[in-house]
């Protein structure tokens, strides 16, 4: 019996894929698996039982990766399931930058009770008109699930696009509309861009790339749109890019002290992958990936360990090590086994940067005394006895 818990609401129809072998848990701390969404996990004291995270979701950045890893606890994400709710969002958001389209309907509610308002907003109107977004620029920074699905949609509504991506996957290339074009240098949609979005994870390397000098760089009047995360902006150096009028509208998902109410931020409050349909995919994603690595020791879609899949396991036994990525690990382990007599009948070892997973299939069900032998191995973190 394996027991999870959720750290955020997870969609019904993803936690109805666990089988009369899984209990959902209200602590925490007797969870193999957790579930979670947006809540934060780095001040969270990690539990020692806990075998697996699934962020239904995209972005990791409330999750210490590395500890995890340490802690041989596979952290799992579920890539493009919420791709579709953000373009949608993105769309919307860059209508709403270029019309008053919030300022007209406010305008409205508050004159609900003029007996002459449909002559009244003929005269109103022109306060909250705007632009098209159809032949304007788009350069969209990241072009991954959420950015080429922005990308090929802007291309249907009419917008010239660039995009720029300097780990752009074969995948993706294929995916994308010939129409975009693709620069190797950020400095071209920054010079070039009427709108431009934002679609890359929050890493040291990401973070605050959208800065003054960036903004420098731009045209004036240009629409910035933050669907990712906050902290890739100076926000500060946004509010004074909006007051020197070289940024139009800064429209951003993640609401702020610094952002929210200020004039020429248009602010939503997370609502990107809050589709029924994204919330769906998510949850459905996340339990079959958890559930494959509670059963058989697979992970599929992790952020912190490698893909390493065996199927379902057909011999006796299955363990799973997790390890510093370094010399004469295998040798070591096949050691613990060929010891004791025991007949290694499959193996798979995946590395990914500093750490390496490895699974071993035997004749035989390993012993307490062979699990023993291995955790003291120097480099390794967890060994896990599959089946
Ligand atoms: N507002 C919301 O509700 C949501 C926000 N997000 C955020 O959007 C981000 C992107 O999501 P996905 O497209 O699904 O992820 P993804 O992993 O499919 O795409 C990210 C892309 O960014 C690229 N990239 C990385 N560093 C870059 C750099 N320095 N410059 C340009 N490109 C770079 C990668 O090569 C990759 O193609 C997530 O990390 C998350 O923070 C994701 C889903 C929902
Ligand atoms: O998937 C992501 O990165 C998101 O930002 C969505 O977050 P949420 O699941 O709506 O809390």
């Amino acid at each position: 019996m394996f027991k999870y818990h959720c750290l955020n609401p997870i969609a019904d129809i993803g936690l109805n894929k666990f089988t009369g072998n899984y209990e959902k848990t209200e602590n925490v701390n007797e969870a193999d698996g957790v579930l979670v969404r947006s809540a934060a996990m780095h001040d969270m004291e990690l539990p020692e039982k806990l075998l697996a995270v699934a962020r239904a979701g995209a972005g990791v950045n409330n999750i210490p990766l590395d500890k995890c890893a340490e802690k041989g606890i596979v952290v799992f994400n579920t890539p493009g399931a919420n791709a579709n709710g953000v373009k949608e969002l993105v769309i919307a958001g860059m209508l709403l930058a270029s019309r008053d389209i919030v300022g007209g309907i406010n305008w409205v509610a508050a004159n609900k009770d003029d007996k002459n308002i449909a002559k009244t907003a003929e005269k109103e109107k022109k306060n909250f008109a705007g632009t098209e977004i159809q032949d304007k620029k788009l350069g969209l920074i990241g072009l991954g699930a959420i950015g080429i699905k922005v990308a090929n949609v802007a291309r249907h509504l009419g917008m010239e696009v660039y995009g720029y991506d300097p780990y752009l996957s074969v995948d993706a290339a294929w995916n994308l509309s010939r129409d975009v074009k693709h620069v190797l240098n950020v400095d071209e949609i920054y010079e070039n861009c009427d709108f431009i979005s934002i679609h890359v994870p929050l890493v040291e390397t990401t973070r605050g790339m959208l800065n003054k000098d960036a903004i420098a760089k731009m045209k004036e009047g240009v629409v910035l749109l933050n669907f990712a995360r906050d902290l890739l902006a100076n926000e500060e150096d946004v509010i004074e890019g909006i007051k020197s009028g070289k940024v139009r509208k800064y429209v951003t998902d993640f609401p702020n002290t610094i952002t929210a109410g200020q004039e020429g931020c248009i602010v939503v409050p997370h609502l990107g992958a809050s589709t029924e349909e994204s919330e769906d995919n998510c949850a459905k994603m996340a339990v079959k990936e958890m559930m494959d690595y509670l059963e058989n020791g697979n992970i599929i879609n992790s952020v912190n360990y490698p893909d390493c899949d065996m199927g379902v396991c057909t011999q006796a036994g299955r363990v799973a090590i997790f390890h510093k990525n370094k010399a004469n690990m295998i040798t070591r382990f096949t050691a613990c086994f060929g010891d004791e007599g025991i007949n290694i009948t499959d193996m798979m070892n995946k590395s990914k940067g500093e750490v390496a997973y490895t699974m071993i299939d035997l004749e035989n069900a390993a012993t307490e005394e062979m699990v023993n032998k291995l955790k003291v191995i120097e480099g390794v973190f967890r060994v896990r006895v599959v089946k």
